[in-house]
């Protein structure tokens, strides 16, 4: 698919835009192609963290992008990370739950062994969009009887209400459109 624009505003330069049926989306790939401007997602996740959650315990990661942000910040705080992913992915023993997106339905998996109980959780992840994805990674933590602290995202699409699914789950974000 082809990047329609970006724009030049701090980190919005390093975000493109393109559609997708009948969807305006946002790529955050050129993100990683500049070390810097990653260094810089990376140094403010950081110092959010350090600020707000200083008992955080475990960085989980949602596929796919929230894989690419969620390692980086975990290293740096020195504690684990764990990934959510789409059905079927993960070997062993899982839980799953149902959600849907903007333009599609998906089931999210986690190993049942990936978080103990009492583990206070921040969830990441490139995007919050309708909030689908991030509240069913909600209910997987939660049913593992883990505490989630927050979540975590690069891009916020504030028109589609997705921090209202989430309720009391606090959402920090990067940048909103
Ligand atoms: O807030 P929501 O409406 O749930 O949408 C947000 C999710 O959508 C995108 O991933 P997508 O599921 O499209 O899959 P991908 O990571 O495999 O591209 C994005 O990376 C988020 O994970
Ligand atoms: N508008 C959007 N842009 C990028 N990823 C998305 N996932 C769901 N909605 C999206």
């Amino acid at each position: 698919m082809r990047c329609g624009r970006r724009r030049n505003t701090g980190f919005g330069s390093n975000i493109c835009s393109f559609r997708k049926f009948l969807f305006f989306c946002r790529d955050i790939c050129p993100i990683l192609k500049d070390p810097k401007a990653l260094t810089a997602v990376t140094d403010l996740f950081e110092e959010h963290v350090r600020r707000t959650y200083p008992q955080v315990d475990l960085i989980v990661g949602l596929d796919a992008r929230g894989f690419l942000f969620g390692p980086l910040l975990a290293q740096r705080l020195g504690v684990g990370f764990a990934p959510i992913r789409k059905k079927g992915k993960l070997p062993g023993p899982t839980l799953s739950v149902a959600y849907s997106l903007e333009y599609a339905k998906a089931e999210a998996e986690m190993q049942e062994d990936a978080v103990s109980a009492g583990q206070k959780v921040l969830i990441i992840d490139d995007l919050l969009a309708t909030g689908g994805t991030l509240y069913a990674a909600c209910e997987l933590i939660k049913r593992q009887k883990a505490e989630v602290l927050g979540c975590l995202v690069v891009i916020e699409l504030k028109y589609l209400n997705g921090s209202e699914k989430l309720q009391s789950t606090p959402v920090f974000s990067l940048i909103q459109y």
